[in-house]
């Protein structure tokens, strides 16, 4: 039994919660978790946090946004109860898809001066949104400042020149904002469609048309913003298990324990696929490459990998990218390892791969967190792919009885392990190692 620790289990996973308090040898902290009608969340933690070192469990799942908040404010309700330190403990870390990094090229502007819509391809790599200095560049300024900055042209416009010492004068703006008057905005009118844009290389046209062509939007980039909310709420350490990206955990500066599945993946093939010696790893697509030849390497086995022949540009254009197989994998089991399944496109349409084109016997997918959102249970159903192996890190009990093709590996121990070493101060470096 473990002293002086309070694990408050969130609304996302009391399964996991239940598992791992049994584990640890206590009972999960008493807290209410209920909503207002109009959909905010409330929290009442019942058991006195004063000096206690807590964890707050939370999976990414479900009502992902939702149990987000719900964590937050339980964070917060323990450090102003006096908690002496609050873990954040999420087997699967929500947003950690959306880093900082625009989104699969999308997301940056495009606006660059000469290249016309038709011209962009694949490999078209936006430029830096920060305004040019006078004279300087061809690009146009992001829209947000832009618009800003039109804004407040126009109240200057209004008010008159300016007259103020040091304020800078219409014509002493940067040259890339300088506009061009209208004959309906010197009538007063202020509408956006009547303003006129011009650039310092002369290019320009009305608003709207100007920024359609050369201007994809700019994607909202959550990685940091999630980290500073955790943070902000009062998370003192965050315990997660696979994330994405693995460099999302620079975005805290408190410390992040981001343990591993693969020591529990890597023992389902060992005990469970019979002659796994002779089966093949495969990624799914080049993101997973390390994750996977790092199990193929410690198995001593092959590897093989799908490579999607086209970036797609949008999320809903990854369904239909060109898939390749590098690899041979002919005649044999073919065994895909990824970090996470969610429509379940990619592994399924991989399977189909390996079967049709590969000619593989049988496939297995090897996953940390099975999301599994929409139609993906029935995706799998309906495929090639013979045995889907994921963990618990989210809820499976529901999925587990209508898809026949599906076994889950427990991460409880994992997890209580980890906080037990917490709470001790001791070293969780082993939980890191593999077999
Ligand atoms: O079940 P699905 O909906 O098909 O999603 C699963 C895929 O999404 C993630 O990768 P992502 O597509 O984000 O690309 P990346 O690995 O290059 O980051 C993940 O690693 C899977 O490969």
């Amino acid at each position: 039994m473990v002293r002086n620790i309070v694990v408050l289990g969130g609304s996302s996973h009391p399964e996991l919660v239940e598992q791992m308090c049994i584990k640890l040898g206590i009972p999960p902290g008493r807290i209410t978790l209920s909503k207002f009608s109009v959909g905010e969340t409330r929290v009442e933690i019942q058991d006195s946090v004063r000096g206690k070192d807590v964890y707050v469990i939370q999976s990414g799942c479900g009502k992902v946004n939702d149990n987000f908040i719900e964590l937050l404010i339980t964070i917060s309700a323990c450090k102003t109860a006096s908690a002496k330190r609050v873990t954040a403990v999420m087997p699967l870390f929500p947003y950690s898809r959306q880093p900082d990094i625009p989104y699969n090229k999308v997301g940056a502007p495009l606006a660059k001066a000469g290249i016309q819509k038709d011209s962009y391809t694949f490999e078209s790599r936006p430029g830096t949104p920060a305004p040019q200095p006078d004279g300087a560049g061809s690009s146009g300024p992001p829209a947000g400042q832009l618009e800003h900055k039109l804004s407040r042209l126009s109240l200057d416009k209004e008010r008159g020149p300016a007259t103020a010492p040091g304020s800078p004068s219409l014509t002493s703006r940067p040259s890339f904002l300088r506009r061009q008057h209208t004959g309906s905005e010197i009538a007063g009118s202020t509408k956006r469609d009547s303003q006129k844009v011009v650039y310092a290389n002369g290019t320009g046209g009305d608003w709207d048309q100007h920024r359609q062509p050369g201007y994809k939007q700019w994607v909202a980039q959550a990685g940091t913003l999630i980290a500073d909310l955790l943070t902000c709420a009062g998370a003192d350490h965050i315990i997660t298990m696979d994330l994405h990206d693995p460099q999302y955990q620079g975005f805290f500066d408190i410390p992040v324990d981001n343990l591993y599945g693969r020591p529990l993946l890597q023992r389902y093939i060992q005990t469970k696929i019979p002659d796994y010696q002779s089966a093949v790893i495969v990624s799914p697509d080049a993101g997973g490459a390390k994750r996977a030849t790092a199990i193929a390497d410690a198995l001593g086995m092959d590897f093989a990998l799908i490579h999607k022949e086209r970036r797609p540009t949008k999320i809903t254009d990854r369904q239909n990218a060109t898939m390749m197989l590098v690899g041979d994998i002919s005649g044999r089991v073919a065994i895909l390892v990824d970090d996470l399944a969610d429509t379940s496109n990619t592994i399924t349409r991989a399977a189909k791969l390996l079967k049709e084109r590969g000619g593989a016997t049988k496939v297995y997918a090897l996953l940390t967190h099975g999301i599994f959102s929409g139609d993906a249970i029935a995706r799998i159903n309906a495929s090639a792919i013979d045995q889907v192996v994921v963990t618990n890190s989210v809820p499976q009990n529901e999925n587990v009885r209508v898809c026949p093709k599906l076994k889950v590996l427990d991460v409880s121990s994992v997890f209580s392990e980890a906080i037990r070493r917490v709470h001790h101060g001791e070293s969780i470096s082993v939980l890191f190692k593999y077999d």
